[in-house]
């Protein structure tokens, strides 16, 4: 996670990055000083708030990348439905399954309701999962609707890292062919 994501578009673009993905927590005050959420509801924060992902998602786009949105997990996921549905929306939204910051941490499955929510509403949508995820969490992850996995700890920790990826993907691979 990064404060100003803005600020990578371009070098990440020039390294050759095929996706680039933004926190919406950050999105939404990156060009304010003033805290969520006291002072969104006013019309003018509003557009600010619009104005600022959009333009993030409009140069992701322009260098070449394939724009997505993350959220927390305190975030309701409710707030990424308008870049899901902007005219130039994201292409992936990514549900954080540990509190953003370093591997090794446990699996919220409480997480799994927004993806569900997410899968009903949009089914075509690439919906990533991070936080967590080997092969006793991956099932509940995959059958929610999720189907882009970060897996860190339970890969790099393997003694056989392919049969972990392997696991992991026939899981989303099996969900998806019963949907
Ligand atoms: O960096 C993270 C959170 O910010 C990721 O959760 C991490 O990269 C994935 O690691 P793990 O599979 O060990 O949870």
């Amino acid at each position: 996670m990064v404060t100003k994501p803005s600020d990578y578009v371009e070098p990440f673009g020039k390294a050759g990055a095929s996706g680039f993905t933004f926190h919406i927590e950050v999105a939404r005050g990156e060009h304010t000083s003033v805290e969520w959420p006291s002072i969104f509801s006013s019309p003018l924060m509003e557009k600010l708030y619009a104005d600022n992902w959009q333009d993030l998602i409009q140069s992701i786009k322009s260098k070449g990348m394939r724009p997505g949105v993350s959220l927390r997990p305190g975030t309701p996921v409710e707030e990424v439905f308008p870049l899901v549905e902007a005219e130039n929306p994201v292409e992936l939204v990514l549900v954080m399954t540990v509190e953003p910051g370093f591997g090794g941490q446990k699996f919220m499955p409480e997480m799994m309701d927004k993806v569900r929510t997410l899968r009903k509403k949009y089914p075509s949508l690439d919906i990533e999962v991070d936080g967590g995820l080997g092969p006793s969490t991956i099932d509940v992850a995959a059958s929610a609707g999720a189907n882009c996995i970060v897996a860190g700890s339970s890969i790099f920790g393997a003694a056989d890292p392919g049969a972990i990826i392997s696991v992991l993907r026939k899981s989303v691979e099996g969900s998806q062919n019963k949907n």
